[in-house]
């Protein structure tokens, strides 16, 4: 990573209120290197300028932690976590939380797996499956305290696949762009039906970059109802009290 690079990521995650030390800084120089290389072979992300992932993958992953709703040692599943946004950054500056990167996306797991391996984070457990699969597996469902989610789909389709793995009490943080309130109140109708309460609706800004940012929060009331979530491809293409995108 170049030092201008290292500026924008102290800078991003000090916005924060994260104190980067020398060891987490040469952690996300060497995920960037790992990335690039990556990215090289395969479809990985689409960003691939410097300046873009660490500001739009690094920081951007880590303002999940805004408000302080992952705090304590938890257990997290990361759902659709592509080449493991937000797992990996989170992973590396909270060695606390155990991270559960999951994707449907057996090459993109293999990534997040091989990268926690070379950068020796033995927090984080990656799964390759669906989420409706996944979400109804004895050790999976309502085992987690938290589940994040960034880019992976409109809210209602969220709730459907991501309550079923919160036990009681647990946390649903989904990092979105700006929320229409439309998708925001069909997001609500969904969590009630899954089992949820939407308690936090937060808009902010990307550090250093500006962007529109909101980090929505749903808690874990009742347990999911059995028939969710419905079959592989079904919440997305039939997404509750929504229209498919
Ligand atoms: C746009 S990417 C976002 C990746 C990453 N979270 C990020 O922010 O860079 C969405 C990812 O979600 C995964 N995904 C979508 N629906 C899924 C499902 N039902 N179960 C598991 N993974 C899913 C896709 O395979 C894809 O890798």
């Amino acid at each position: 990573m170049t030092p201008e690079g290292q500026t924008l990521l102290v800078e991003g995650a000090s916005e924060l209120g994260l104190e980067l030390d020398a060891g987490q800084v040469e952690g996300f120089a060497r995920l960037l290197a790992l990335l690039r290389e990556a990215s090289a072979q395969m479809n990985l992300t689409a960003l691939h300028d410097e300046r873009d992932i660490v500001l739009k993958h690094f920081v951007d992953s880590l303002t999940c932690l805004r408000g302080g709703w992952l705090e304590g040692g938890l257990r997290v599943l990361d759902l659709g976590t592509g080449a493991g946004f937000p797992a990996l950054p989170l992973a590396l500056v909270r060695p606390d939380l155990q991270l559960v990167p999951m994707d449907a996306t057996r090459k993109k797991v293999e990534f997040v797996g091989r990268a926690a391996q070379a950068l020796g984070l033995e927090n984080v457990h990656p799964l390759v499956g669906r989420a409706e699969t996944l979400g109804r597996e004895l050790g999976q469902r309502e085992t987690y305290d938290r589940v994040v989610t960034r880019a992976v789909a409109a809210l209602p389709v969220l709730a459907e696949l991501a309550l079923p793995f919160l036990r009681g009490g647990g946390l649903l943080v989904a990092q979105k762009g700006p929320i229409a309130p439309e998708e925001l109140e069909a997001g609500r109708r969904a969590a009630a039906e899954v089992g949820g309460e939407v308690r936090g609706v937060e808009p902010f800004t990307l550090p250093v970059a500006g962007d529109a940012r909101t980090l929505v929060v749903v808690e874990k009331t009742s347990p999911t109802p059995d028939r969710y979530p419905r079959r592989e491809g079904v919440p997305g293409r039939k997404p509750l009290f929504w229209r498919a995108t």
